[in-house]
């Protein structure tokens, strides 16, 4: 295993929402000629790695125990997640295990969480696993490019750099590429897998001609949505007293640092454009907003204007409020991934292309407006909930709640939430956009796999870590099967 930093490192740092997508996902993927990939199979995956601390949860048929991963709550919460999830009852949907039988719905948030800290994948399998014989970890070695026989075309090495001094592995079986949907695309066309007119015009020799670096997908969601409420019982950073704050959470595993990332509640609603089975709007719930760490970090974190963050949300800093991100869960604008230039050091060209389909931005208008009226349901009278209207400066020609007015917010504050997915495309051999076949090996190389996020045919309806950690465990067994054939089994699960 060679990895560019540490392995605390291995899945995104920030990771920790757990959520496992919709079941038409995982079915869409096997309907588009990838057999095994159907929501019955992947979920035994989802639950193999799981190790659900919640009782209530443990019990049904859609969550494991006794895996790797510690799946909980955060011992710490505010009352606006309980508002939050009873508005979200008030508009209709059930509260319900959003990870369960079905999807739309509200819950408070489940995150990969041990004990309050972080339970990252790195934490979780390779902690436990670090001393067997057959493992090896180069911690900040970068890898360049494969190694590959231009005559034969099998892989059988990696090139990579440690502290400055280049180092070739070379591998008597397979070759496993999980560099992630950035730099899996990005290493496979360094080494001569990839569009043959983009990495034969940088001087690239072509091993392999394949659609490498397109189909990219991410979530693209709605920011600075604010709403003030009469109460102190939203995050405010001065309110909160750091040494009392850090020493509960180091000696006790408590308190508000033990929060998912901010993120207390959930909810999938569906809009005029989605059904109730298959939801396309996901709702991120925050006590806490824009202006509530008084503009010292989250402003420049999402790259907010000294102008917009002056008239909008300088007037409410450090007041009590709380958001509503809305986020688009299965959009249809498609983006690429492309080699800057040959040199491997260099950031390959990111164009996520958000909104390039004028649908995504519809429905994101759409998620909008029903995030403004949950936030006025009964349940959120009682702590004076009100939207911040201070228009953002750039919109002020539209009417304030207009759908015109919405899409110029969107994209005004248009997040990612980081769940890019799809550029070493999964399909059949007769879909001249797939990168990697069902059992994940590309086409027209030998000795190679990919299996990582990269291969996700389309975005899953949720939050993507849970879902990558199912491709590697799934591709895990497949490389068992294809190795060992009939003396393998799959292990039963809690
Ligand atoms: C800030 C942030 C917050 C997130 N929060 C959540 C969340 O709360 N819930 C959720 O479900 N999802 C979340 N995600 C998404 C989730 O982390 C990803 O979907 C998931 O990590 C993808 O897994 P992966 O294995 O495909 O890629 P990664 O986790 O990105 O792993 C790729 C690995 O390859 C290494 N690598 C890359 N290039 C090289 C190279 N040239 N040489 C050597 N090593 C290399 C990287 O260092 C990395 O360790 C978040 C992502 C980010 C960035």
């Amino acid at each position: 295993m060679i990895t560019a930093y540490g392995v605390e490192y291995e899945d995104a740092d920030d990771t920790i929402l757990m959520l496992l997508g919709n079941k038409n996902d995982y079915d869409l993927w096997e309907k588009l000629g990838n057999p095994g990939w159907d929501y019955e199979n992947v979920l035994y995956y989802f639950k193999k790695s799981e190790d659900n601390r919640n009782p209530y949860l443990q019990k049904t048929p859609y969550h494991g125990t006794g895996g790797y991963l510690t799946v909980q709550e955060s011992p710490w919460r505010t009352p606006l997640v309980v508002a939050f999830v009873q508005a979200g009852n008030e508009m209709g949907y059930p509260i319900r295990d959003i990870n369960g039988a079905e999807q739309a719905g509200f819950m408070i948030a489940q995150g990969t969480i041990r004990r309050g800290q972080r339970c990252s994948t790195a934490k979780g399998f390779l902690r436990p696993a670090r001393l067997r014989r057959n493992l090896h970890i180069a911690l900040n070695a970068h890898v360049t490019r494969l190694l590959i026989s231009p005559h034969t075309k099998r892989a059988f090495g990696v090139e990579f750099y440690r502290h400055g001094r280049r180092q070739v592995i070379t591998a008597r079986r397979e070759i496993v590429l999980s560099a992630g949907s950035i730099n899996s695309p990005q290493i496979l066309m360094l080494s001569g897998i990839g569009p043959k007119e983009h990495i034969s015009k940088l001087g690239i020799p072509v091993i392999s001609d394949l659609r490498v670096g397109d189909n990219l997908q991410d979530h693209v969601g709605m920011g600075g949505l604010t709403f003030l409420v009469d109460k102190p019982i939203s995050i405010v950073q001065d309110r909160f007293e750091a040494f009392p704050m850090t020493m509960q959470y180091v000696m006790n595993e408590k308190g508000p640092m033990t929060t998912l990332g901010g993120v207390e509640g959930l909810g999938f609603i569906n809009t005029i454009y989605g059904n109730r089975s298959w939801p396309d709007i996901q709702f991120h719930m925050a006590p806490a907003s824009i202006n509530s760490d008084g503009g010292r970090k989250v402003r420049t974190v999402l790259g907010i204007t000294d102008n917009l963050y002056n008239t909008v949300y300088k007037p409410i800093a450090n007041r009590d409020a709380w958001t509503i991100m809305p986020l688009l869960l299965r959009p249809r604008s498609r983006g690429t991934v492309r080699l800057r230039t040959k040199n491997p050091f260099h950031y390959p060209i990111i164009d996520a292309n958000y909104f390039a389909d004028s649908f995504d931005i519809k429905t994101l208008v759409e998620g909008a407006k029903f995030a403004v009226k949950l936030s006025q349901s009964r349940v959120f009278k009682q702590f004076g909930s009100r939207i911040h209207t201070i228009p953002f400066p750039n919109c002020r020609n539209h009417t304030f709640g207009s759908d015109k007015y919405w899409e110029c917010h969107i994209r005004t504050i248009s997040m990612t939430i980081y769940h890019p997915v799809g550029t070493c495309k999964m399909g059949p051999e007769t879909d001249s956009t797939a990168v990697v076949d069902p059992r994940l090996r590309v086409y027209g190389v030998g000795g190679l796999r990919v299996i990582d996020a990269s291969i996700m045919p389309t975005i899953p309806s949720g939050n993507t870590n849970a879902p990558a950690i199912m491709v590697g465990e799934k591709g895990a067994d497949l490389i068992k099967e294809d190795w060992l054939g009939e003396n393998y089994r799959r292990s039963k699960i809690g």
